[in-house]
């Protein structure tokens, strides 16, 4: 489900802590099992954090660069997360982890599945800030035909269900600037990780 602006009436302090977040937990650049480096570069809050190394994908209590606990999910994140899980069907989603991910122009997700969080009943709450992108949804199968979303800013994606591990990705950022976020789209999944 495609909630448009579902996400605005937070923004101010959703902004504000984001701010904090990255404060504690900076962005960096992961490395796949592949060995390749990520362009999207990412942190997490909440009681466990997705990462990826040399040794694989998994959701993490601690942030490895720091060897401490990742920040907790604010309470407006979480107030957000419940509120578009809800008007998209799902009242009892309760999120333990949220990977935020940031995008510079140039910057994109290949097709991929969530399927590192130990329970598929919750859904995926996907919330987009800043510049706009292009929002890859396609079936069960990675060549399934994929459907394209123009995601702007405040717009929130959930996905569950039936739907909850179809194949999705971001096509490359196009250049620009946001009148809020700048040169950049900031990206919040809420998960049911643990
Ligand atoms: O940035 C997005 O819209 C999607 C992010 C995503 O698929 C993920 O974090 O797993
Ligand atoms: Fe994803």
């Amino acid at each position: 489900m495609l909630l448009r602006s579902a996400a605005l009436a937070f923004e101010t302090e959703v902004l504000t802590a984001l701010d904090e977040i990255t404060l504690q937990a900076p962005f960096r650049h992961m490395v796949t099992p592949g060995g390749f480096t990520m362009s999207v570069a990412m942190t997490n809050c909440g009681e466990a954090g997705w990462v990826t190394d040399r040794t694989g994908y998994r959701y993490d209590r601690n942030d490895p660069e720091t060897g401490r606990p990742w920040p907790a999910m604010p309470t407006c994140f979480l107030d957000l997360a419940v509120h578009c899980a809800s008007r998209a069907g799902y009242p009892a989603f309760r999120p333990d982890a949220c990977l935020i991910n940031r995008y510079e122009p140039g910057a994109r997700l290949s097709l991929h599945q969530d399927r590192d969080e130990r329970d598929f009943a919750k859904p995926i709450v996907s919330i987009s800030l800043g510049l706009p992108a292009i929002f890859q949804f396609g079936g069960l199968k990675r060549d399934d035909p994929v459907k394209k979303f123009a995601m702007r800013h405040g717009d929130v994606a959930v996905w569950g269900g039936a739907s909850r591990l179809c194949y999705h990705g971001v096509t490359a950022l196009k250049e620009g600037v946001h009148d809020v976020l700048g040169r950049m789209r900031v990206n919040l999944t809420f998960r049911g990780a643990l």
